[in-house]
């Protein structure tokens, strides 16, 4: 079984402490074993990252694309094999898993361009003879902790960024996801980037991840993962004064309007609830559906929800791969348990064995439901929907906003004048009409407000708020 290392200051380095890393498709399937950092692993990759710095900082914008441009290309040529290694360690349909690959080639991509076009201001000062110029820095050594369920672009779309302006990174993966970032780990090696700039230390949480957290050489901390992790880690940072983003959970509303067109409704609600096993912070977990509509909408989205095909995440076939662990598995039929108390009727939602040491679930539809239920206002992360009948549009928006998240918000309408007031009354980072509440595209900002994220947005330009740092010069010429 082949063994998989930390990268430190460019060497790969063994910390012993094998883990297993198996396929929830079929747990007698052993991916690898990954060696588990421990603080002292921390310890030396933040002193590589450190020592890397300065230099990095200092790249021409010409070297930091080259680096960034080749681990993205390597990435899409490669799309095919790493894709298949995701969907063995997470679970997505290998068509998920490919063009999440692809994903995070284009991220790399696009962060190969930012480094080229970044730029400053000169604006002439309040007083004669002076000039102000406004630049942006580097903001240090990253500190970067990722999740499981998108296991390439998370770390990519983080990664990529903080690179790109110059700063270096400790990545701490997934426990449960560290093979895609090795692989981004020997691209990035392979392609050039130098000694101590990207570090990868795998390992737990409350070992790793808290010794990233607390290390005073980590300068900026860039989380995504479960809103309780997210508000000790806030916690911390603010305490160290380090600056910190957060990407947390969501429990993302899609309104169903009268006039809407029912076969879009249907197949947007069901890729926005149900791919990816639900296990996306954006997924459409709440159905809110007019009275018009209603009865049509359940009865079309129940019918395509009970074909889709449930299975082992790498036959072609398969449309709903397995959940990512037992855990997850178990907390996501107990959420479908309490739906059972809560809503009027539940369709699917059993666990299924399909002949394999698997982690399969059916997905799940929770029928007459209302807002202030447990199932809908805490995040399940598995296939289950709800459906919440509103009277009207009014209801549907009143509904929709009433959640402590705000990450992403849809509406399937025929009517500009109901998308457009959604578009600017929806609270959330992001609006989808008549597109599902998931799938975001990879140059524009992404995240959201309330309980969803804390922080500068990621993604897209708006990344430089967060991986740099400005300073404005005077200089007097007289
Ligand atoms: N918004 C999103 O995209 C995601 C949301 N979630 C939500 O979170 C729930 C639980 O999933 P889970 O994976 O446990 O989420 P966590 O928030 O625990 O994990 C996310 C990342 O944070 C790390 N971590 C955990 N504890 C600490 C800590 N004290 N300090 C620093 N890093 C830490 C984890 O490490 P470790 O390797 O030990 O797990 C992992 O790398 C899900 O059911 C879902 O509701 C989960 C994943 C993504
Ligand atoms: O919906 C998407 O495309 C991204 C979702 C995501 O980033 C997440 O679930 O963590």
């Amino acid at each position: 079984m082949k063994k998989h290392d930390n990268l430190i200051a460019g060497q790969w380095v063994s910390h012993g402490n094998y883990q297993e890393n198996r396929n929830p498709s079929d747990i007698s399937d052993v991916i690898g074993l990954y060696s588990y950092g421990d603080a002292a692993a921390v310890d030396d990759a933040v002193a590589a990252a450190r020592e890397a710095l300065p230099a990095w900082a200092a790249a021409t914008p010409q070297a930091r694309h080259d680096v960034l441009e080749k681990t993205g290309r390597t990435l899409a040529e490669r799309a095919e094999e790493i894709g298949r290694l995701l969907s063995r360690e997470e679970g997505k349909t290998l068509a998920e898993g490919i063009g999440e690959t692809m994903r995070a080639a284009q991220v790399f991509k696009f962060f190969a361009g930012e480094a080229l076009r970044q730029a400053g201001e000169l604006t002439p000062s309040v007083r004669p003879e002076i000039d102000v110029e406004i630049t942006r820095e580097p903001v240090g050594v990253v500190g970067l902790i990722t999740p499981w369920n998108f296991p390439i672009a998370i770390p990519a779309w983080k990664t990529a960024p903080a690179l790109a302006y110059g700063n270096c990174v400790v990545l701490k993966p997934a426990d449960l996801t560290p093979g895609c970032a090795h692989v981004i780990a020997e691209i990035l090696q392979e392609s050039g980037c130098p000694d101590g700039v990207f570090n990868l230390v795998m390992g737990r949480g409350s070992t790793v991840g808290e010794a990233i957290v607390t290390h005073p050489g980590v300068d900026a901390v860039s989380f995504t993962g479960s809103a309780a992790t997210g508000q000790h880690i806030a916690e911390t940072c603010g305490r160290l004064r380090k600056k910190v983003q957060l990407e947390m959970g969501g429990k993302n509303p899609m309104v169903v309007l009268d006039d809407a067109d029912l076969p879009t409704a249907v197949s947007g609600c069901l890729n926005g609830t149900f791919f990816s096993t639900g296990q996306r912070c954006t997924a459409s977990s709440r159905l809110i559906v007019t009275e018009g509509i209603h009865d049509a909408f359940v009865e079309e989205l129940a019918k395509q929800m009970l074909a889709l095909k449930v299975g082992d995440a790498l036959d072609p076939a398969t449309q709903i791969g397995p959940v990512v662990d037992g855990k997850q598995l178990q907390s996501n039929l107990d959420y479908v348990e309490l739906a059972r108390q809560e809503a009027h009727e539940v369709i699917g939602g059993e666990r299924l064995s399909l002949g394999k040491q698997g982690f399969y679930q059916a997905p799940a539809l929770f029928l007459g439901t209302s807002n202030d239920m447990r199932i809908n206002r805490e995040e399940i992360f598995g296939p289950c929907g709800s459906i919440i009948k509103a009277s009207g549009y009014e209801e549907a928006l009143a509904v929709a906003n009433d959640t402590e998240f705000g990450l992403s918000a849809g509406i399937c309408t025929t009517s500009l004048k109901a998308a457009r007031d959604f578009r600017r009354r929806a609270e959330a980072g992001m609006v989808m009409v008549n597109l599902p509440t998931a799938g975001v595209d990879y140059h524009v900002p992404f995240g959201g407000r309330k309980a969803s994220s804390f922080g500068p947005r990621e993604q897209g330009r708006y990344a430089a708020e967060f991986y740099t740092t400005v300073k404005t010069s005077y200089v007097f010429a007289g």
